[in-house]
């Protein structure tokens, strides 16, 4: 394990060069690998398992279109692809990517074949964390591993099919074999991680649910939509608002910053954004701070996890989803937004 200094702060980390994709072959080489749950991290981690070489099986429900899209990846009915109890029964790792709310309904059939020595391995630390919610208590004698990448399973595919790879963090919660450092450092190699990070489960859940309601996703989404409804209440039309709120962000200077720093950014805009934006983040910040601290009470004391469990464990709860994401499709700002993309010279 690689010791590496961040701004001032060192930390264990492991690197392809210390840890290659040839000694996560031979770690797992005796082992068959079940992926259950074909949904967005199932397809991403199964298939650069399998194109790194490693003896993969994916388990999934039969009736449903995830069944359909794993056969048309490639997956052979009664070979590689199976009902999700016969995939748990021949797999020595289980790696269980269904929903967190699905993991909780279908715990009882994956215990059942958590025999001795195998392992079992989370891309998530929500199931173990609040266990009291959950009910997921795995079974003292077999390992207990966790492989977060850092992005959408979709991101993981696209970016091992060029070349790259999206860094995750990875846990143990129970070593019962002595080797869940070596499978579970392998399996991330496997999946097509960049640099591995150390955590652990309660860190993880803890840090992805701010994260993700955060800057990641809530909170970079209602800040863009207050600046376009500004513009907008001021009389500036739907290009101008779009192009100025959103689309310079991801075009133009969110590239920036993502090769060379915000730094980086600052100095390749006038000294007029320069002086602004330095002036005005500390308002920004100032404003958003207590919510960041209200999100993270909300995650630490279980709210949010128990808000997720109730709602996505309602059987009509996709169709709910659906019905917020086609209203967010449809709304002015992301109906400019369609516009605007097909409006790329590269798009024409
Ligand atoms: N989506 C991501 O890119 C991402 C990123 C990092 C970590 N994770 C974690 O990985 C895990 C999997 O997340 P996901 O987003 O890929 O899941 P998902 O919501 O896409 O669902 C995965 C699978 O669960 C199955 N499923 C749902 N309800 C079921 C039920 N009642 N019975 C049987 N199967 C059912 C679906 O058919 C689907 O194949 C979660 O722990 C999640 O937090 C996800
Ligand atoms: C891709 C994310 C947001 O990082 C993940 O945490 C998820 O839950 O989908
Ligand atoms: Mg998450
Ligand atoms: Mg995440």
């Amino acid at each position: 394990m690689a010791k590496m200094n961040f701004g001032g702060v060192e930390e264990n980390v492991v690197t392809r060069d210390e840890f290659p994709l040839s000694k996560a072959l031979e770690t797992l080489k005796n082992e068959t690998i079940a992926v259950i749950g074909y949904g967005v991290q199932g397809p991403g981690q199964s298939l650069n398992l399998r194109d790194n070489g490693f003896n993969v099986i994916v388990g999934q429900r039969k009736e449903s279109k995830s069944w359909d899209k794993a056969v048309a990846d490639g997956w052979v009915p009664g070979e590689t692809l199976f009902e999700i109890e016969e995939a748990c029964q021949r797999g020595t790792i289980i790696q269980y990517l269904l929903s967190d709310a699905a993991q909780i309904a279908l715990w009882p059939t994956v215990k059942r074949h958590l025999t001795p020595g195998k392992a079992l391995y989370f891309s998530h630390g929500f199931g173990i964390t609040y266990k009291e919610r959950t009910g997921i208590i795995p079974p003292a004698d077999v390992d207990v591993i966790l492989v977060a990448p850092k992005g959408s399973g979709t991101s993981l595919r696209k970016m091992f099919l060029e070349g790259r790879g999206l860094n995750s963090s990875y846990a143990i919660f129970q070593d019962a074999t002595g080797k869940a450092y070596d499978r579970v450092v392998a399996l991330g190699i496997g999946v097509g991680s960049g640099y591995l990070f150390e955590t652990d489960f309660k860190r993880e859940v803890y840090s992805d649910l701010t994260g993700e309601r955060g800057t990641l996703m809530g909170a970079i989404q209602g800040l863009l939509l207050a600046q376009y409804e500004v513009l907008r209440e001021n009389g500036h039309t739907p290009s101008e608002a779009f192009n100025e709120t959103v689309e310079e962000l991801t075009q133009s200077l969110m590239p920036l910053f993502a090769e060379k720093g915000m730094d980086w950014m600052y100095a390749n805009c006038s000294t007029t954004a320069q002086r602004g934006a330095l002036d005005w983040m500390g308002p920004f910040h100032d404003a958003t701070k207590p919510v960041f601290e209200k999100l993270y009470k909300e995650v630490a004391n279980g709210n949010e996890a128990q808000r997720s469990i109730d709602s996505n464990s309602q059987p009509d709860y996709r169709e709910k989803l659906e019905a917020e994401l086609t209203a967010l499709r449809e709304s002015e700002m992301w109906q400019t937004g369609a516009v605007v993309r097909k409006l790329r010279p590269e798009n024409n």
